[in-house]
């Protein structure tokens, strides 16, 4: 889809993770991601992928941009757009970043953004069908 099918939140939502690419840290991949999230008040959060010479240590944008709206202490989650240089079929997070997002938002939008500054949306339910959240420690145990 075109951006300009987005309304305006929408539109900087994408913009943002577009933009915040420009800081990601990767060295050792040179694969940039940048990830922005709407929060409940309408403030957008980012992050970038951020990598380490100890290479298991390297996080992705993804987490970096929860990780900072919750530390600013947004916890409500309305969406979150993921930017790389792909310029091919759109990709969806991994794994991890798939956990993290259910852990607060299994129905959340996701807004995958090519380099040509087409998106496609899918939800975090449909990346990480059956996902294990914060509900099934409330489920009754023997
Ligand atoms: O959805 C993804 C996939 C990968 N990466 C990062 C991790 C690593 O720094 C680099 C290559 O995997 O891209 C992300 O940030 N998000
Ligand atoms: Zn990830």
């Amino acid at each position: 889809m075109n951006l300009d099918t987005f309304d305006t939140t929408i539109q900087s939502l994408v913009s943002a993770a577009v933009k915040a690419k420009d800081k990601a840290y990767c060295p050792y991949s040179n694969f940039r991601v940048g990830a922005s999230v709407l929060c409940a008040d309408g403030s957008i959060v980012t992050g970038v992928n951020v990598e380490n010479a100890s290479y298991g240590m390297s996080v992705c944008a993804e987490r970096v941009a929860i990780w900072n709206a919750v530390a600013q202490g947004h916890t409500d989650f309305k969406g979150a757009a993921i930017s790389c240089d792909i310029k091919g079929d759109f990709k969806g997070s991994c794994g991890a970043c798939r956990q993290v997002f259910a852990e607060f938002n299994e129905e959340m939008p996701l807004y995958l953004v090519k380099p040509d500054m087409t998106v496609k949306v899918v939800t975090v339910a449909e990346l990480l069908p059956m996902a294990f959240t914060p509900k099934c420690l409330q489920e009754e145990r023997i």
